[in-house]
């Protein structure tokens, strides 16, 4: 697997402000989501963004002309004559027009938010299907990584937080343009009061930036346990476990480790809250310190007869206004470089490339394949495990031959067929088909010419059809093909006992939902391997659960179908695997014998030992 850098859980300042690179590719995302709801979020904010100080200058002049005609002596007996007077036209107006502002900027802030929810809902859709498209093209080994599993996790964590992000980048577009409209309205009358401010506002910035920070460690280092939260969650309370669970009487057990678990978080969580809550208070005094340095400074020149009453509430508001949004914007940059450290999980795991991809001119798999496979010194190795799953394998897999596997538990038969099927690829030696490299051939190709069907194949909770369909899914809708291979694997017998037949959806998940026995089950599974044409036919171990007399009659149906393709099958079942053409001993991941059932009885090795324990058993 090609890791990209990891993120780290405790960034450094240049990490943080490196973050901040994650901004344009997320705002191109954005743009490319909605070019229309883009514009018309950014393009209401600017118009909004003036509001405040066109209201404020407005409030002014209303002062102005109050104190203007308070001053000019004039007693009205009512409103009416002052009304027809004309007098109060001037102040009416100006009244109107800070009315009209107020419901303008009410209007646009409500048309933004509904722009941005509709926004982000579209940009999170857009970003969770890219993920699992990603996440489809990761190799297996990926996906057993439980780091890989964290990252996923954080990633699909961003896809939901995000949302804020967007209005947060935004907003902040919109603030900055306000703060510039107060900036050049209050220059004139005190240049140094604003950068007063900017200055005292450093310390709650810095303090917020250092909490982003912690605040981000501590949700990176949790992950594993957020994922353990999440599995108990699961655990306690799915049809999957239920059974076992009541069986056990195991729920006590997951909500007290739930519990546990939990509360730790919470202390950690609470004790970073409360840490963030004294120091903002504290570091917050000195911007409002200097909000009111700036406030006393405006009344004295008041006092002084160098500004108008209107002025003075002008400029206090103006001031206090600025000093929120300084705030607000600071507070807010370091939020949003925060945010962008999430945005490293979300685009670091878009940078995962898979290791086992078609190489550049792969050929297709010849048809038909004519000499079959070769193992030459295959060895194989999971990530982080200390033992070879597979070393030294040397053997021959045959076109148009079926060949068994047996082996003990742990003997590596599941690997060896993972390895033909390219989940994983060899970590020494290789695998030839045709007298060339497996990893010649093109992927999809190679796949689709292997029909496998794992021990632990996958229950569908859906119909029956599709069940099976899925084996072959661009043939889904093809009911005469689905009801062949149900026959071919005797789930035909199955479905029949269904109340809705082949439209039956199976699983207890949902409402509908009728549930199958085990071997029932299995045969629904085998039946997909028939679906597809494929040139090689793997059936590993799905049969464990049938009973003597269906895995007898699924075998030989699967010798006879697997006429002119190649075969592999897996059983513990001697009278199954005696079947076969030849047969492989595995054992600890090393081959130890081959032949025919006879010649395998006939060197009286495992084999011969573990048929003789079988047979006794049935004695
Ligand atoms: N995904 C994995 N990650 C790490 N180790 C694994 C993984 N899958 C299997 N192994 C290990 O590789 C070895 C071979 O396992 P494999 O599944 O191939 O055995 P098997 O012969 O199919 O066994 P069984 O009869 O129990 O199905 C075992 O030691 C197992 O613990």
């Amino acid at each position: 697997m090609a890791q990209p850098a990891r993120p780290s859980d405790n960034p450094t300042l240049r990490e943080r402000v490196g973050a901040l690179r994650n901004l344009p590719p997320f705002l191109r995302e954005i743009w490319a989501t909605s070019r229309a709801l883009t514009i018309t979020s950014l393009g209401l904010r600017l118009i909004r963004a003036l509001l405040p100080i066109a209201t404020l200058y407005v409030g002014k002049l209303i002062i102005d002309e109050a104190v203007r005609l308070v001053g000019q002596g004039v007693a009205y007996e009512s409103l009416q004559i002052a009304w027809h007077s004309g007098t109060l036209d001037h102040l009416l107006t100006l009244l109107a027009l800070e009315f009209g502002l107020a419901i303008a900027s009410d209007l646009l802030g409500r048309l933004v938010s509904y722009a941005d929810s509709v926004l982000s809902e579209m940009f999170t859709n857009a970003t969770s299907v890219r993920l699992m498209e990603h996440a489809a093209t990761l190799d297996l080994e990926d996906f057993e990584d439980p780091e890989l599993q964290d990252r996923l996790d954080r990633a699909r964590r961003q896809t939901m937080g995000r949302m804020n992000l967007l209005s947060q980048l935004f907003g902040q577009v919109q603030d900055a343009v306000t703060v510039a409209s107060f900036i050049a309205g209050l220059v004139v009358f005190a240049p140094w009061l604003i950068v007063l401010l900017g200055v005292a506002l450093i310390p709650a910035f810095v303090g917020e930036s250092h909490f982003n920070a912690l605040n981000y460690k501590l949700n990176f280092q949790w992950t594993p346990e957020r994922r353990q939260l999440e599995y108990l969650r699961q655990m306690g309370a799915s049809v999957e476990t239920a059974k076992e669970v009541k069986i056990f009487n195991l729920h006590r057990y997951f909500i007290a480790r739930y519990r546990a678990l939990s509360a730790q978080f919470l202390i950690a969580n609470r004790s970073l809250a409360r840490r963030r809550a004294l120091w903002g208070t504290l570091l917050a005094a000195f911007g409002t310190f200097g909000y009111y340095l700036a406030y006393g400074y405006i009344a004295w020149r008041t006092v002084r007869g160098d500004f108008s009453i209107g002025d003075l509430t002008f400029l206090a508001g103006s001031f206090r206004r600025l000093r929120q949004l300084l705030e607000g914007l600071l507070v807010g940059f370091s939020q949003v470089a925060g945010q962008a450290l999430y945005l490293d999980d979300l685009y670091s795991f878009f940078e995962i490339q898979p290791e086992i991809r078609s190489r550049p001119g792969a050929i297709a798999i010849p048809r038909p394949i004519v000499r079959g496979f070769v193992f030459e010194g295959v060895g194989f190795r999971y990530p982080e495990a200390e033992r070879w799953a597979l070393r030294g394998l040397d053997f021959e897999l045959r076109a148009d031959e079926v060949l068994a596997l047996v082996g003990e538990n742990g003997a590596g038969k599941t690997t060896l067929v993972k390895l033909l099927a390219r989940l994983y690829d060899p970590d020494e030696g290789r695998i030839l088909l045709d007298g060339r490299d497996l990893r010649d051939y093109d992927l999809d190709d190679l796949r689709a010419n292997i029909g496998v069907i794992f021990q632990d194949f996958v229950r569908y909770h859906l119909t029956a059809a599709e069940n099976i369909g899925v084996g072959q899914i661009d043939a889904m809708d093809d009911r005469t093909r689905i009801e062949e291979a149900a026959r071919r694997a005797f789930a035909d017998e199955v479905v029949a006992g269904l109340p809705n037949g082949y439209d039956q959806v199976i699983g207890r998940r949902f409402r509908t939902g009728v549930d199958l026995s085990g071997g029932q089950w299995q045969k629904i599974a085998i039946a997909r391997a028939y679906m597809r044409n494929a040139q090689v036919m793997i059936l590993d171990e799905p049969t464990a659960a049938l009973d003597a007399r269906s895995e007898f009659e699924v075998f030989q149906r699967f010798k006879e179908l697997s006429h002119g393709r190649t075969a592999v099958l897996i059983s513990h079942r001697f009278s199954s695997v005696r079947m076969a053409d030849r047969i492989l001993v595995l054992n600890e991941g090393r081959l130890e014998a081959s032949g025919t059932h006879g010649e395998l009885l006939a060197q009286g090795g495992r084999y011969a030992e573990l048929f003789e324990l079988q047979a006794a058993g049935y004695r």
